[in-house]
């Protein structure tokens, strides 16, 4: 094999953020819209600002308000929670978003929960997890978590139809490896969700068709885990340190021998990272017409 295709997550988020774009221009004509997006950030989580400052600036490209509350790692909840409650209730706001981790003595949860549904474009909020598995339409529509979102539409892209395809998912995180699962379900793909505690790991992985790495350790999945021809999502974005005092960003896949092997891979960088704050401002649009009653767009 000549070596894998690359699914260019950079490129492709790009694509769907001038679709954003446009919607929010016409949000804004024809309805005298604007979409709202705030952000909380709790502490200084490096990631986490990393992504704020992004998302902040695309969000802004894209015509829509940007939000940014910042608060001190030492706040209590009920202060976060009273901050959640003002924004589940200012009309300019049509998503919110509070930043994960949250400091230990906070409960991510509970804080999550207190979201408007409505308003949670993250999909985290338990009700929004619940319409995904049950598959609500219209009204019942949930909102999907940005980063599965984006597997999904990089997936679709490249595949067309995934039905029965068997789909291997590493991590079972709320946020990344359960959502996955049950977007490739819906896809029709037979699913598998592997973890920490898995029997034989690297040949659960060699069954795979679509393999979504995201378990959060770097190059931990080896090219010979990896079906000839399969196509590999890479979900992991970790920072390793390197000669000379400098960091790298690696993926949870050992890139260079998955290559050798895959029909398809996504970079790190410029894979998934993308791909999710895009997602992010989908779903912002998505969040803005069902609160609206307007039909939103398929994305
Ligand atoms: N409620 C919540 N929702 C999140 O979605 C969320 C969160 N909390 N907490 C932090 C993590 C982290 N995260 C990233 C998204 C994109 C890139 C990204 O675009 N990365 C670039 C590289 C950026 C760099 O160079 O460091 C890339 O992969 O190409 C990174 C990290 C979303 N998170």
């Amino acid at each position: 094999m000549a070596g894998a295709v690359t699914l260019d997550g950079k490129a492709f988020a790009a694509g769907l953020r001038e679709r954003v774009s446009a919607e929010v221009a016409s949000l804004k004509s024809e309805h005298g819209l604007t979409p709202g997006l705030a952000v909380v950030l709790v502490g200084e989580d490096p990631a986490s600002q990393v992504y704020v400052r992004s998302k902040g600036k695309q969000t802004v490209e894209c015509g829509m308000n940007s939000f940014e509350h910042k608060m001190d790692a030492s706040v209590s909840q009920e202060e976060l929670l009273a901050k959640v409650a003002e924004l589940n209730a200012d009309p300019a706001v049509h998503g919110i978003l509070v930043q994960l981790p949250l400091p230990k003595h906070m409960d991510d949860l509970a804080v999550i929960d207190a979201i408007d549904p409505a308003k949670d474009v993250d999909g985290f909020h338990a009700i929004n997890a619940g319409r995904l598995m049950t598959g609500g339409k219209g009204a019942a529509a949930p909102m999907v978590p940005c980063t599965p979102l984006g597997c999904l539409l990089l997936l679709r892209d490249h595949l067309g139809d995934m039905s029965g395809l068997t789909a291997v998912v590493v991590g079972r995180s709320n946020i990344v490896g359960k959502p996955m699962g049950q977007l490739l379900l819906q896809e029709s793909c037979t699913v598998t969700i592997a973890h920490s505690r898995t029997k034989d790991l690297p040949s659960v992985c060699r069954e795979a068709d679509i393999l979504v790495a995201a378990v959060g350790r770097p190059e931990m999945v080896k090219g010979d885990w990896i079906k000839p021809g399969a196509t590999v999502i890479d979900v992991g974005i970790n920072r390793i340190d390197v000669e000379g005092g400098k960091t790298r960003l690696v993926g949870d896949v050992a890139t260079a021998e998955a290559r050798e092997v895959a029909g398809a891979i996504t970079p790190v960088p410029g894979g998934i990272g993308p791909m999710t704050i895009a997602c992010l401002l989908a779903n912002t649009v998505t969040a803005t017409c069902r609160q609206a009653g307007i039909d939103a767009p398929d994305f």
